[in-house]
């Protein structure tokens, strides 16, 4: 299947009960979701979720008795690639693909296997990671499960449910505490799992035309980084902290932003994605953004949730007149002194040429 062709998928997670089957309802009975494949996970041994979406998908698959992000892992690939069998077989045009998670699921390794597996690589392509907030329940949750907490952060979208079982006051502080933990994703009121077909498929997290990428709201809300000499760039805590446990003050999710003037060789761009991955850990919630990089005419988009680093695609222009690398990060404890701490190595001097492949 030639790149064009390759299949969205849409991740739509969310807490237990935060409403996604109610939502996978009503939008796949909308006309412009014709051609759409679903894909459940369930806990238990006996499947119930695909019982209760009562619009009837282009195909569905079921993943019971296990979570695709750790148990059942492994099984999505073999779901999405029984419908690409299925869907030549057929004869059937299938156009977009929604994984409904598990409640329980952590995004990372979800998203890690849709942009690291070859063969799923061939045929599809991540869209979006949508996450249904429960309105209701959302200070609770974030406050016991962790996973709550990554599933707002590793989101393209926020759709908030539940919003006529709360007052004004507690919606409007749920908003403000989402735009701290994942800045960048807007955040969508939908009554009763009303949603768009638009507010799950964007037409892809590397699309060019995306407002994300122009230069304004996207970084309004972080604090910035700006690459200062090496001495300047010192840890206010130290790398040594990311191996001890972390206090709850340094629980505290940040986001701040770094943005490069210079454009920056490939190779020292890729080795230090890696090194903050790396050193970072757990500490990395996400990491997204646009890069300068010499000797291109486009940007590279950089795309991380927790550890999964997608591979970086050039966009064919920029889309406006700021042609400054714009990253920005999502990231707990010291996961902020880390990426400070390692900026120098962005400075220093360009490789003569670039010794690793581009992929
Ligand atoms: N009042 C209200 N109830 C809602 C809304 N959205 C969903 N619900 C209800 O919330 C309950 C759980 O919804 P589901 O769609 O089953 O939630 P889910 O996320 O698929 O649940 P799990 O698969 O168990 O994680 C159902 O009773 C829905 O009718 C909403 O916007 N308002």
């Amino acid at each position: 299947m030639s790149e064009a062709a390759r299949l969205p998928v849409t991740v739509l997670t969310g807490f237990l009960g935060a409403g996604k089957t109610t939502l996978l309802n009503f939008v796949l009975r909308h006309p412009q979701m014709d051609g759409t494949a679903i894909v459940i996970n369930e806990y238990g041994e006996v499947g119930l979720d695909h019982h209760l979406v009562e619009a009837a998908p282009d195909d569905l698959q079921l993943i019971a008795n296990g979570c695709i992000c750790c148990t059942a892992r492994g099984a999505m690939s073999e779901a999405l690639l029984v419908l690409v069998a299925r869907m030549r077989q057929r004869g059937v045009t299938l156009r977009r693909v929604i994984i409904e998670t598990t409640g329980l699921a952590e995004p990372g390794p979800i998203v890690q296997e849709l942009v690291a597996h070859p063969e799923l690589l061939a045929h599809f392509e991540l869209d979006s990671v949508v996450t249904l907030v429960d309105a209701l329940n959302a200070d609770e949750t974030f406050a016991s499960h962790d996973i709550a907490v990554q599933q707002i952060t590793a989101a393209d979208r926020l759709l908030l449910g539940k919003c006529d079982l709360v007052d004004e006051a507690t919606l409007s502080a749920l908003r403000e505490r989402l735009r701290e933990m994942n800045p960048d994703a807007p955040v969508a009121v939908v009554h009763h799992g009303a949603a768009q077909p638009a507010q799950l498929f964007s037409g892809g997290r590397d699309n060019p035309a995306s407002p994300r990428y122009r230069s304004g709201g996207w970084l309004a809300a972080a604090d910035t980084i700006r690459l200062m000499p090496a001495a300047d760039a010192a840890p206010r805590g130290g790398l040594l902290g990311v191996a001890r446990p972390l206090t709850p003050a340094e629980q505290q999710i940040e986001t701040f932003s770094v943005i490069l003037d210079a454009p920056l060789p490939w190779a020292r761009v890729r080795g230090w994605l890696a090194f903050v991955r790396t050193l970072c850990g757990p500490t990395l919630l996400r990491v997204k953004g646009l890069l300068n990089i010499e000797n291109q005419a486009g940007p590279s988009v950089v795309h991380g949730v927790q550890y999964a680093l997608h591979p970086m695609r050039e966009l064919p222009a920029w889309p406006d007149d700021d042609r400054r690398t714009r990253l920005v990060f999502i990231t707990r404890g010291a996961g902020r002194d880390i990426v400070a701490a390692t900026l120098g190595y962005l400075q220093a001097p360009a490789l003569k040429e670039d010794p690793v492949p581009r992929r």
